[in-house]
């Protein structure tokens, strides 16, 4: 059998690769760190562009691309924005057998290669607000492990970059993008995010302030980081030098315009199939699936006349255009040389939400049997109530599918106010919101001391292997209420607000 052959709770990596290849989502490449994208993830990914450029669009965001290569001259115009970074940089140095005079960076992200023109183009406050977007790929070459989706050494994403006249304008703008990629989570992925401001010493340095959408693994216990919408204030405008005239008239000081940067890369796959999926395969959310239902004859055997079979098989046929006809993503697999058992679990491991069975049975009664991927729950639907009950049934299997997942990280993420109690809570698979003083070596000192087994044993840490450290995930906007004069989880200063934190991919 095709199956899958490996347990999601024994060895989820295992699962994880296994999964993607099987269910056709992904291939492994001969240059580590890089996946080839097959259809089924694909049309994920479009779904998600489709949604989102509708939505940067009614902001205003302009669609654009910039070229992919950065002189070294550029990138390194700011050091302390890439310094950290620089040894993801991946250069070409060579064309053909010829050296390049000077080699030459291939963006791991696009401000050094955008921000000189924002500066060409933007004179006067008129030519503000700029809002422009990038639909590309970049290349950062991690040497941490590769994974599928989640870590790889080149990724699509969107990379919006505006620029704003004043800061209230720039920062409500932060905050809407942050909603759009909850959305997507929410909406497109049925996967619950949540949203808060990322730590001085996790947030993007270039920026004045990170917001983040935070993802959790249930099976790992770990938390993700889904996407990100920064404020970089008047840092990069400064670096770059676009300033403009002051609406209020040239005796008042030129503005330096203030800036954000957002992005969402197809790390979001990869979540959305470690949180959906199980050991039969995919499960895909209805919303982005390329196939929402397959319809598969079955009772047809050596003794099913000529007739009935041809009956059969034209009116599984005259299902699924009814079902395209009415908007649904419909295939069938009238393939003679399988049998419906090899059938099912192929579509299973597809992900595939809904399989419609259309049997003798079925053809005698006026109706279709209706299997349902998430719960395997069986149902009856007539024929003519098809193009009504189809779209609600799949609008329950997204909804179903969001409650669970939601329900998961919801009973994982729980408060921790003392810190005896803080590392039992950690290996119990939750992320763990405590009070904390926002001191950074504090943080520094809560990760140092979280890689623990229960009974204390350290982790032994090696680069290769993930880290067991609990690190900062982010300063929920969802706060719970800290007590007169609560102490930090660790250090004892009088705490400032809770933090979440957790292990991490
Ligand atoms: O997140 C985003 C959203 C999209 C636009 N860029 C920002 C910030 C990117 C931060 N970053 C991340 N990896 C890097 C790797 C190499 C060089 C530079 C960088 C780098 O600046």
């Amino acid at each position: 059998l095709i199956g899958i052959t490996v347990d999601k709770a024994k060895d989820f990596p295992g699962w994880y690769q296994q999964i993607l290849t099987k269910g056709e989502m992904l291939d492994y490449y001969d240059v580590s760190g890089c996946y080839i994208l097959r259809p089924g993830s694909y049309f994920i990914w479009e779904q998600i562009q489709h949604w989102f450029d509708a939505k940067i669009k009614s902001l205003g965001v302009q669609n654009a691309y910039f070229p992919m290569f950065v002189s070294s001259r550029v990138l390194e115009r700011e050091k302390d924005h890439i310094e950290g970074f620089a040894p993801e940089v991946a250069w070409v140095t060579k064309a053909g057998s010829s050296e390049l005079e000077e080699p030459i960076a291939i963006r791991p992200t696009s401000e050094t290669v955008m921000y000189p023109y924002y500066a060409k183009w933007i004179q006067s406050y008129r030519d503000l607000p700029l809002k422009l977007n990038q639909w590309n790929s970049v290349v950062r070459w991690e040497f941490k492990h590769p994974q599928p989706f989640l870590r790889t050494r080149e990724f699509l994403w969107q990379e919006g970059h505006t620029a704003h006249l004043t800061s209230e304008e720039a920062q409500e703008e932060v905050l809407q993008i942050l909603d759009f990629y909850e959305g997507i989570y929410n909406e497109l992925l049925a996967v619950p995010v949540v949203k808060g401001k990322k730590t001085e010493h996790e947030k993007f340095a270039g920026g004045v302030f990170t917001t983040t959408c935070e993802g959790y693994i249930p099976q790992t216990g770990r938390g993700i980081q889904g996407a990100t919408s920064h404020f970089l204030g008047q840092n990069f405008s400064k670096m770059f030098n676009f300033s403009v005239e002051n609406p209020l008239g040239s005796e008042h000081p030129k503005i330096f315009a203030y800036q954000n940067s957002w992005g969402l890369s197809t790390r979001v796959i990869g979540v959305m199939v470690m949180i959906h999926s199980d050991n039969k395969g995919l499960v895909v959310p209805p919303r982005v699936s390329q196939y929402q239902a397959v319809i598969v004859p079955v009772g047809i055997t050596s003794k099913t006349s000529d007739e009935n079979r041809a009956k059969i098989n034209k009116t599984a046929q005259h299902i699924e255009s009814r079902l395209i006809k009415a908007g649904i993503r419909a295939t069938g697999d009238y393939r003679d040389n399988y049998n419906p058992g090899w059938k099912f679990a192929n579509w299973e491991l597809k992900g595939v939400p809904l399989r419609l069975e259309f049997g003798p049975k079925d053809l005698s009664e006026g109706q279709v049997t209706v299997v349902k991927r998430n719960d395997s729950k069986r149902m009856t639907v007539k024929l003519d109530e098809l193009e009504a009950r189809i779209p609600e049934i799949l609008e329950d299997i997204h909804e179903e599918l969001f409650v669970a997942a939601k329900q998961k990280f919801d009973s994982h993420r729980v408060i921790v106010d003392e810190w005896k109690d803080f590392v039992h809570a950690l290996n119990q698979k939750n992320v763990i919101l405590s009070p904390w003083c926002g001191v950074e070596e504090c943080e520094e000192d809560i990760k140092n001391s979280s890689a623990q087994k229960d009974d204390g044993e350290e982790f032994e840490q090696d680069e290769k292997s993930p880290s067991m450290g609990a690190k900062s995930l982010c300063i929920p906007f969802d706060q719970p209420e800290l007590k007169p004069n609560q102490k930090c989880v660790k250090c004892h200063r009088k705490a400032v607000n809770y933090c979440m934190f957790g292990r991490s991919y």
